[in-house]
């Protein structure tokens, strides 16, 4: 029988990245003389990758960047972020519990993420979690990311695991929408940084916390 797995999303899901994402955005925007934000905009900032964040970041501000400029601040928010990692970040309550109860019984784990995978490994490493998973992939990992189901598709065949044998977990609309593009079932967590209520992105279930996340419910979804 192929593997069963379950895939997470990273910023907001397995990682609170708040405090340290914010620090570098700010460090980012403010060389261009931008008003820091706070952490309510992370909802609307993150999940679409770092240059969608910075060029969010511009537009709150009422600011236009051009090409040239947003790589220019890529490349200095990636070298602040990375450099401090993991900093201040930290994994959510209850998930190494949860992880090591789900290798227990025989799920292989893997990261999908819209994060550059480079930085995604470094937090991930960091924080001494590499090796719980099979696959860990970013935004920039395939032609692709979320919501694109190759994306979720291709972590899926990385981490040699069956698509009909996966659920999806995760914080924002990416993740229930990569899912479902994918055919595969989803599970929300209501800490990350969706920009509404998670229950309201249709998520195939909601977890409201690591406890909740058992083997019999991944077990449940998959029969459905
Ligand atoms: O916006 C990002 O950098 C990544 O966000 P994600 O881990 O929630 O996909
Ligand atoms: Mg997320």
């Amino acid at each position: 029988m192929s593997a069963s797995l379950v895939v997470f999303d990273l910023d907001g899901t397995l990682i609170d990245t708040a405090h340290d994402l914010v620090a570098s955005l700010n460090h980012t925007i403010g060389l261009e003389g931008l008003d820091p934000v706070g952490y309510g905009d992370l909802t609307y900032l993150v999940g679409h990758g770092g240059q969608v964040m910075i060029k969010r970041a511009f537009s709150l501000r009422g600011r236009d960047i051009t090409d040239g400029e947003l790589e220019r601040m890529l490349s200095v928010f990636v070298e602040h972020y990375a450099g401090a990692m993991p900093g201040v970040s930290v994994p959510y309550p209850g998930l190494i519990e949860a992880l090591d109860r789900l290798s227990g019984s025989g799920y292989r784990l893997a990261v999908c993420t819209n994060k550059m995978e480079g930085l995604a490994r470094r937090l991930i490493d960091g924080l001494g979690l590499t090796t719980r998973f099979a696959a860990i992939t970013g935004g920039d990992t395939f032609a692709v990311r979320k919501p694109d189901a190759e994306h979720l598709l291709g972590t899926v065949r990385l981490a040699e695991a069956d698509p009909k044998r996966t659920v999806m977990v995760g914080d924002s609309l990416n993740d229930m929408l990569v899912a479902r593009n994918a055919g595969v079932p989803s599970i929300g967590v209501p800490f990350g940084y969706s920009d509404v209520p998670v229950a309201e992105l249709e998520p195939s279930h909601v977890v409201t916390h690591f406890d909740e996340l058992t083997p019999d419910l991944i077990e449940r979804l998959l029969a459905r």
